[in-house]
């Protein structure tokens, strides 16, 4: 009888057993996926690189298309399905991972049209790298009696797995070219930006984050492993994330934590307000000196504030923010950001402050659903999981949401790459404009694009 945890609920039940391993690089146990679970697995890899998350195959998942009640939804799913908290010795948790789309009423067809309002997952091997340790976990969830052979087989393809991360080398890709860039729909991007300023001064709206979209097509598929990977060297202080579903992969790398609960204590980013790096230290420290007194700017990040301010009223206590923003200042960009943090109030949840918080001001606009809906008629484009929650919890309820930015969804030879930005009163079009430049720098560097195209 395998040595395995039974979380057993009224029909499933969910088999996990976890084996502590030697160091192995997350990013070599993702490309050992590469054969046998393309399309079924996920990469987590927070700011702090204190904690690595990868999941190879799908041991199940949990995903609807609701437009409402689609938290709650995932949420009491993925309780039943912990049911029993019966733990394994090395107390390694199941994580489900997976992501929301910006808008369940967004219908407009397109690169998006595969993935459903929420997509979840629970991995059959789950790697974990906390601080120094690592673990592999094999989870097998079923409804009929645990067969041993069943568990024999896992056991042996996860040694298999582990093994050919530690020792073979990260394949070298060659470098798919870019043979073609499309600025998707940009004239109806300044169009928008236009009529988003115009409606703001005759206050029918505050503030309107409006995107826009690249397309990248190489001369031949570029690896999702790869692509992970270019990513987290080229923007070392970003949270990483990946979401492969069928023959795509949304992913990204972001500074923006949307919501973390860890043991009862919760966390939060307002990030919003932008200039470009300097050529220099000099220019740098200007630049950033400007941001942090520019009206325009301190009031695109008030707006966030004050809404993750008034939303932590609701679900926490002990709220501390300072009292102005400071500068975070990333490889292509530098941000005005001001830090949330509080205790969680008794019987409230992770989801909950994840469904709260979306879309904050930073990616939606003021007031919420006026500036949803401009986006949504004025984009002329479906946002899918972009400017989204994506993330993961455990089964004690701790986990971790990021904002989607910064990122691409990866679909063999083309990428669809996305950007935007916080549209006020004073914002002119050709600023914004060239705001999101800036901010598809991280993805074309990813892909080995030209920065200044
Ligand atoms: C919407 C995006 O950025 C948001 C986050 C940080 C700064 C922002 C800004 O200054 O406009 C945006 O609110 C994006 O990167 O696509
Ligand atoms: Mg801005």
């Amino acid at each position: 009888m395998p040595k395995t945890t039974g979380h057993k609920n009224t029909t499933l039940r969910f088999y996990t057993e976890t084996i502590e391993v030697s160091r192995l690089s997350a990013h070599a146990f993702f490309e050992a996926g590469d054969e046998k679970y393309k399309g079924k697995r996920f990469f987590w890899e927070n700011k702090e690189k204190t904690l690595t998350l990868v999941g190879l195959g799908h041991a199940h998942i949990i995903s609807n298309n609701y437009k409402e009640n689609r938290y709650s939804d995932i949420d009491t799913k993925w309780k039943e399905l912990c049911q029993s908290s019966l733990k394994e010795v090395v107390d390694v948790s199941p994580i489900l991972f997976g992501g929301f789309a910006f808008d369940p009423s967004n219908k407009i067809s397109s690169e998006w049209d595969t993935f459903p309002s929420a997509f979840f997952t629970v991995a059959t091997f789950q790697l974990v790298i906390r601080n120094e340790q690592a673990f592999v976990s094999i989870h097998y969830i079923t409804e009929e009696q645990e067969s041993a052979e069943a568990f024999e087989h896992l056991r042996i393809e996860r040694d298999t797995l582990i093994h050919t991360a530690q020792v073979k080398e990260l394949k070298v890709h060659e470098k798919p070219e870019i043979i073609e860039r499309e600025d998707r729909l940009k004239e109806e991007y300044l169009n928008a930006v236009e009529d988003v300023t115009k409606r703001i001064k005759q206050d029918e709206v505050k503030k309107v984050v409006i995107g826009r979209s690249l397309k990248l097509t190489f001369n031949h598929a570029f690896s999702a492993a790869t692509a992970i990977y270019n990513a987290s060297n080229e923007q070392p202080e970003s949270y990483l994330f990946g979401l492969e579903k069928e023959d795509k992969m949304f992913f990204g790398a972001t500074p923006e934590r949307l919501v973390k609960v860890e043991k009862g204590q919760v966390q939060s980013s307002g990030i919003a307000g932008s200039v470009k790096r300097g050529k220099n230290s000099i220019e740098d420290k200007q630049l950033g000196e400007g941001l942090l007194v520019d009206s325009k700017n301190l009031g695109e990040h008030k707006y966030v504030v004050d809404m993750i301010q008034q939303v932590f009223t609701k679900y926490c206590e002990d709220i501390k923010l300072p009292s102005r923003p400071k500068l975070m200042k990333i490889r292509d960009i530098q941000h005005l950001f001001t830090p949330i943090e509080g205790r969680l109030k008794q019987d409230s949840s992770l989801f909950e402050l994840v469904e709260a918080l979306h879309p904050t001001p930073a990616l939606g606009g003021e007031p919420r659903m006026e500036a949803v809906k401009i986006i949504r008629e004025s984009e002329h484009m479906n946002r899918g999981y972009y400017a989204a929650p994506i993330g993961w919890i455990n089964s004690e309820g701790d986990g971790e949401f990021v904002v989607g930015i910064r990122s691409a969804l990866l679909e063999n030879q083309h990428a669809y790459l996305y950007a935007g930005g916080g549209i006020v009163a004073e914002s002119s079009s050709i600023d914004e404009f060239e705001e999101t430049r800036v901010k598809f720098r991280p993805m074309l560097r990813t892909f080995g694009g030209k920065m200044n195209e």
